[in-house]
């Protein structure tokens, strides 16, 4: 059964991994759902002196192996069951990498564009007075996610300051390093991306210089994977913003493409732009999804020309787009083990917080590059060793983890 939303999907993959390793079946009863979502309406009081409400959640899928983790979207698109699998995800990527968390998201129904920059910051710290009740360094630790920054978190955590009356800075991860933020956290995500689609390319013998990438999306992630193997001499062919799609057989100038999109908000524009979807269809050896959720689909899948996908994306591929690449024989970075660089370096935040120090970048990105690798390893032994896709041996390393903490803890015999 291919066709399901991703909560029903990932419920079916995490049945079916809890009943291959005999576990107990509790293990998927306590798996299956949240152990919380907390949802809240936020009236804003816009520029014009008018209110509009809107829409918050957050959600803390298992806190089994520390408090609850992951980044708050603001998008027109976010509702509660993708809210839900999203921390469902996270659960699974901070037990492969061995992370003292369990797996959490939040996210506001708003388009932020639409926004000014005084309505986005009382918006935020609307949210977080929201929250407060379920939010804490110990409890549930928010951070970034698609269209929230480094500002964003700044604001979260002045707010959260204020309503506790004293400074708590591990109760938020991704906040500028002028506050507690960690060195390298901006780029983790997108250096991670660049670690996993290293070590693949070393596993399936393909040369650094031989090899075309296609990147759909150009925000924090896109472009900070792009600009990372620009400078590692891979040849980036193409990128797609949600506006445009620009390519060069011959490879993009990713520095130049990052000033003009900081300049002109998007990709629109710059040289002669195609259709944003056309990224699917270009002649390309890795492809590296970081935009949304469901982007590689029944439709989309067999276009792709690709032998490595690289999920930098949460939930980029669909059900049906998953068993379109498995049948191509396309090796698939899962987004758990991907995308994982940027809470990673989160966690090496909190821990900055909580000893009151201040890593210096080289430190933080040494970590996160052997860390990184050293998961990787991991998962394709599993792979290797079970004749598995990567997606399903991370799914065996994750589920296991988990499993074997509520045995420890007494969950299940
Ligand atoms: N930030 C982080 O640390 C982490 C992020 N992730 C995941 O990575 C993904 C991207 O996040 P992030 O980079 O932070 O988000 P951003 O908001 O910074 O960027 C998202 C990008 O995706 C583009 N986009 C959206 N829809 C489409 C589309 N249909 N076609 C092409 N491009 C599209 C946006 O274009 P435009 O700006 O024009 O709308 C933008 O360039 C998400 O799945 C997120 O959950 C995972 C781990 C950590
Ligand atoms: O940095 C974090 O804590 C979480 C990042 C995130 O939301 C993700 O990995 O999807």
């Amino acid at each position: 059964m291919t066709n399901q939303n991703p909560t029903d999907r990932l419920r079916n993959q995490i049945k079916e991994v809890v009943e291959e390793l005999h576990l107990s079946p509790s293990v998927y009863q306590i798996l299956k759902y949240p152990k919380h979502t907390f949802s809240v309406s936020i009236p804003l009081e816009k520029d014009d002196g008018t209110v509009e409400n809107f829409t918050g959640y957050r959600a803390v899928h298992s806190d089994l192996l520390g408090p609850g983790k992951g980044g708050i979207r603001f998008h027109p698109d976010v509702n509660q069951e993708e809210v839900i699998a999203l921390s469902m995800w996270m659960t699974l990527k901070t037990a492969i990498l061995k992370l003292p968390f369990g797996g959490a998201k939040g996210g506001i129904i708003v388009d932020p564009n639409k926004l000014s920059k005084r309505e986005l910051q009382q918006l935020s710290r609307q949210y977080v007075q929201n929250i407060e009740p379920v939010i804490g360094p110990q409890k549930d630790i928010p951070a970034p996610d698609v269209n929230t920054d480094g500002r964003v978190m700044g604001w979260m955590m002045d707010e959260f300051f204020k309503l506790r009356g004293r400074n708590v800075p591990g109760f938020i991860t991704g906040k500028p390093p002028v506050i507690g933020g960690s060195e390298g956290r901006v780029e983790a995500t997108g250096h991670g991306v660049v670690v996993n689609i290293l070590q693949a390319m070393n596993k399936l013998g393909m040369d650094k210089g031989d090899n075309k990438v296609a990147i759909q999306g150009f925000g924090n992630v896109g472009s900070v994977t792009a600009q990372t193997l620009y400078e590692k001499g891979l040849n980036v062919v193409a990128v797609a913003d949600i506006d445009a799609m620009v390519y060069d057989e011959e490879g993009l100038n990713i520095p130049e493409m990052i000033d003009y999109a900081k300049e002109n908000g998007s990709l629109k524009g710059y040289t002669s732009n195609e259709n944003s979807n056309e990224i699917f269809e270009v002649d390309c050896d890795i492809f590296v999804p970081a935009a949304l959720e469901n982007q590689i689909t029944e439709q989309t899948a067999p276009k792709l020309k690709a032998s490595i996908v690289a999920e930098a994306a949460n939930g980029p591929t669909s059900g049906e787009g998953d068993q379109i690449l498995a049948e191509k024989g396309v090796f698939v970075i899962p987004d758990i083990l991907c995308n994982a660089g940027g809470v990673m370096v989160s966690s090496f935040e909190w821990m900055q917080n909580d000893s009151h120090d201040h890593w210096a970048e080289e430190v933080v990105n040494d970590r996160l590059e052997k860390d990184m690798a050293k998961a990787f390893e991991e998962v394709f032994s599993m792979k290797e060793a079970n004749n598995e896709t990567m997606r399903h041996a991370a799914y065996y390393l994750a589920v296991k983890r988990l499993g074997d903490a509520m045995f420890a803890r007494g969950w299940v015999d």
